[in-house]
């Protein structure tokens, strides 16, 4: 999801308060409003969630395969035993979102989405929780991410990309009008439905605007002045980065973005380090391919065009500089109707679009080629729930889903690309995971950057001096290496000399146990 920066630590109370957020939604809360005379308000509102808080326990769903993992949760396919219905589970570990102050972008995405109804955006069906999870049973899209879509096509056509493009503008729309900017638009983010229909999913980075027709807890709004940006490097819009406060037009810059990727394959912004993004962003250093229409280049430009206007030379010889939203086709004073007219949404009904037929869907290779008992194998519970519920797979770890191994490359954060690593690699040899990790010894722990390679190689760095610490031999044999996973953040990597421990802070245990396992059976 999104890289939230945080520039400043939240009050550990106030994230105490997640433990409690599930009982304040029934409660009464003083809402701030506008009177008809423009002063403002204060009314007594009585506030009741859409979407109810269940008293379910996990142990009444069937849980499947892991749809995904974000930075603070889990994604679960699950099936609730009663009445066979289906969900998509994300389950977050309490502890974890109050240890990383998450608790208001949690609140945040809990809220917006119960008052969200829109058929391009993801529903949230209840909530429920236990002594360690909280969990939000969302509207299961099976088709997966467009990302995926992308990755497995190479690239969309230009009928494809228009359909999906269309799918995201009407649903963006909806957003907009709600007083709401999204702030992480990306292929990762929109999630297809089992038929081909896309629908816009984590709503974590949210924005309410002032006069947002949402309802926010008090404390649930994400506090913007402690942040430097919100949202993912490569879809970050270059006001942003120069601090400006939060527009439609960043949803929109976005939206170019990931038009750009579905015709080309690749991000526009694509380069070896965050740092040399943000570069080409502020420079806007773009380059169409060959192949796109003149009408998409068009919209393209437009929807990534500069918001400021360099007005006047003031007499200390600097420009004047003001903003101009209008440049980018959804933020102006028209409205969406600009976008919607552009050449390039020629002939799309949109008054229709969920009754169209999407593209064909490109199928997951991994759920065709995986084995009966892999493919099969539910996701077995641990950390999640209450520890009654803990299972093991026989190793002491955890069995995991199949996972395509295309996905294994995503696995790879930003900081995969980061130039400081690339000494450690041979010609031809790229970084599939990578983590700043902490080596557990009995006593110390130590910081390692550990990095595993298409080569395969699996390798620990010391970050500080640069030099590799330890080289763990690679096999492809579970008995001579395979990986443990304790906890969401802690797990073993075992091989028959050694069993090194470590602990990854961004919870990404079982991430490396799938990244190995995929590997060794590729
Ligand atoms: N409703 C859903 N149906 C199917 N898959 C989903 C659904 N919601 C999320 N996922 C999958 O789970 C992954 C993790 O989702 P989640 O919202 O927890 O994390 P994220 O917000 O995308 O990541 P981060 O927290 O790092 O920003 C997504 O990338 C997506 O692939």
């Amino acid at each position: 999801m999104a890289v939230i920066f945080d520039g400043s630590r939240r009050d550990v109370e106030e994230s105490l308060e997640m433990l409690t957020m599930e009982k304040e939604f029934d409660s009464k809360l003083v809402l701030q409003g506008n009177s008809s005379n423009g002063e403002t308000i204060s009314r007594s509102k009585s506030f009741a969630f859409k979407a109810p808080q269940e008293n379910f326990k996990i142990q009444d769903f069937e849980l499947d395969k892991i749809y995904g993992v974000g930075s603070y949760s889990k994604v679960v396919r699950a099936k609730r035993k009663e009445n066979g219905a289906v969900y998509a589970l994300k389950i977050m570990d309490k502890k974890f979102i109050t240890k990383e102050n998450k608790t208001s972008y949690v609140k945040l995405e809990r809220i917006v989405l119960d008052q969200l109804e829109h058929p391009g955006v993801v529903k949230l069906f209840f909530t429920f929780q236990d002594t360690f999870s909280l969990y939000m049973a969302l509207e299961s899209c099976e088709g997966g991410e467009l990302f995926d879509q992308i990755t497995r096509k190479g690239r969309l056509s230009e009928d494809e990309a228009r359909f999906y493009s269309a799918e995201v503008v009407d649903a963006l729309e909806y957003i907009h009008n709600m007083g709401l900017i999204h702030r992480d638009i990306k292929p990762e983010n929109l999630l297809l439905t089992s038929d081909g229909h896309i629908k816009i999913a984590d709503f974590g980075s949210v924005k309410p605007m002032q006069d947002s027709q949402i309802t926010v807890l008090p404390n649930a709004a994400s506090d913007d002045k402690a942040c430097t940006f919100v949202g993912t490097a490569a879809y970050v819009p270059p006001e942003v980065l120069n601090s400006s406060p939060a527009t439609f037009g960043n949803d929109l810059w976005a939206l170019g973005c990931t038009l750009y990727q579905m015709l080309s394959g690749t991000s526009p912004f694509k380069d070896a380090s965050e740092w040399l993004i943000f570069q080409r962003i502020i420079a806007r250093d773009i380059k169409f391919p060959n192949h796109f229409s003149e009408a998409a280049r068009d919209l393209i430009d437009r929807l990534l065009s500069l918001l400021i206007r360099e007005t006047q030379v003031l007499s200390s010889g600097t420009l004047s500089q003001d903003t101009d939203p209008s440049r980018r086709p959804g933020a102006g004073s028209e409205g969406y109707a600009s976008l919607k007219r552009h050449p390039f949404f020629k002939g799309v009904d949109w008054k229709n679009l969920r009754s169209q037929t999407p593209p064909k869907l490109a199928p997951d290779p991994s759920s065709q080629t995986a084995s009966p008992e892999r493919d099969g194998s539910p996701w077995n519970l641990t950390h999640v729930g209450d520890a009654s519920v803990m299972q093991n797979d026989g190793h002491g770890g955890l069995s995991s889903t199949s996972e395509s191994s295309g996905s294994i490359t995503r696995l790879a954060s930003i900081d995969s690309f980061d130039s400081r690593w690339q000494q450690f690699l041979e010609p031809g040899e790229s970084v599939l995971m990578i983590s700043a990790v902490k080596k557990l010894q009995k006593i110390t722990s130590k910081k390692v950057q550990l990095i595993l390679t298409n080569k395969p190689r699996l390798i620990y760095v010391d970050p500080s001096k640069l030099v590799v610490k330890g080289n763990i031999i690679w096999s492809d044999n579970s008995n001579d290496l395979n990986v443990q996973v304790s906890s969401p953040s802690h797990f073993k990597i075992c091989t028959p000399k050694k069993v090194l421990s470590f602990e990854d802070a961004k919870q990404r245990a079982l991430q490396w146990k799938k990244a190995i396992e995929t590997l060794q059976n590729r």
